[in-house]
């Protein structure tokens, strides 16, 4: 018999696949062992993590005037200058003195990037999908980890790698 893991579209949750006989289960077929079900191709899924390769971040952004678009749904025309933002980023940074929780929370009040409605959660990406500064820095991280104030052409930011 062969399996496979499965994402339903409809539930977002895994599903085991029978390739031969195209039947599904919610859950793992009897008889399988653990390290059996773990070894079936998909099982990632099973994580409920990001794909392998992927991450999953959150970030506080405060953009400044040389910014790429300097507007933002707290701000419509921003003007201050980058080293300004530095210094308020910097604030923030204290803060959240390593907390998860005060960084979304501070995130969800005082980023400039649209992902503020989510806590600063962006959610899962790979790599080519962000701007390069961003993306070295997040998997330069450890889940869990808090990078240091990096720049981007969006602004200056502080992130937060979660998965
Ligand atoms: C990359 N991205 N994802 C979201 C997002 C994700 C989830 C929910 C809502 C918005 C917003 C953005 C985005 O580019 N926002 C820009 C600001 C920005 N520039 C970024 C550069 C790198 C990573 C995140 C960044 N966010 C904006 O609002 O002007």
């Amino acid at each position: 018999m062969s399996y496979e893991v499965r994402l339903s579209n409809s539930r977002g949750v895994p599903y085991f696949f029978n390739t031969e006989t195209q039947q599904s289960t919610w859950e793992p077929p009897a008889g399988l062992t653990q390290e059996q079900v773990q070894a079936l191709p998909g099982a990632h899924l099973l994580s409920g993590g990001p794909a392998p390769g992927k991450v999953r971040a959150s970030h506080l952004l405060v953009k400044h005037r040389e910014s790429r678009r300097p507007s933002s749904w707290k701000e419509e025309n921003i003007t201050r200058s980058k080293e300004e933002a530095i210094e308020i980023l910097k604030g923030y940074q204290q803060e959240i003195d390593g907390s998860p929780e005060k960084f979304a929370e501070l995130a969800k009040v005082h980023s400039d990037c649209s992902s503020a409605k989510n806590g600063g959660d962006l959610g899962a990406f790979g790599r080519g999908q962000m701007q390069k500064p961003f993306e070295d820095a997040t998997y330069a991280l450890k889940v869990g980890e808090m990078s240091d104030i990096i720049s981007t052409d969006s602004g200056v930011h502080i992130i937060l790698r979660t998965a």
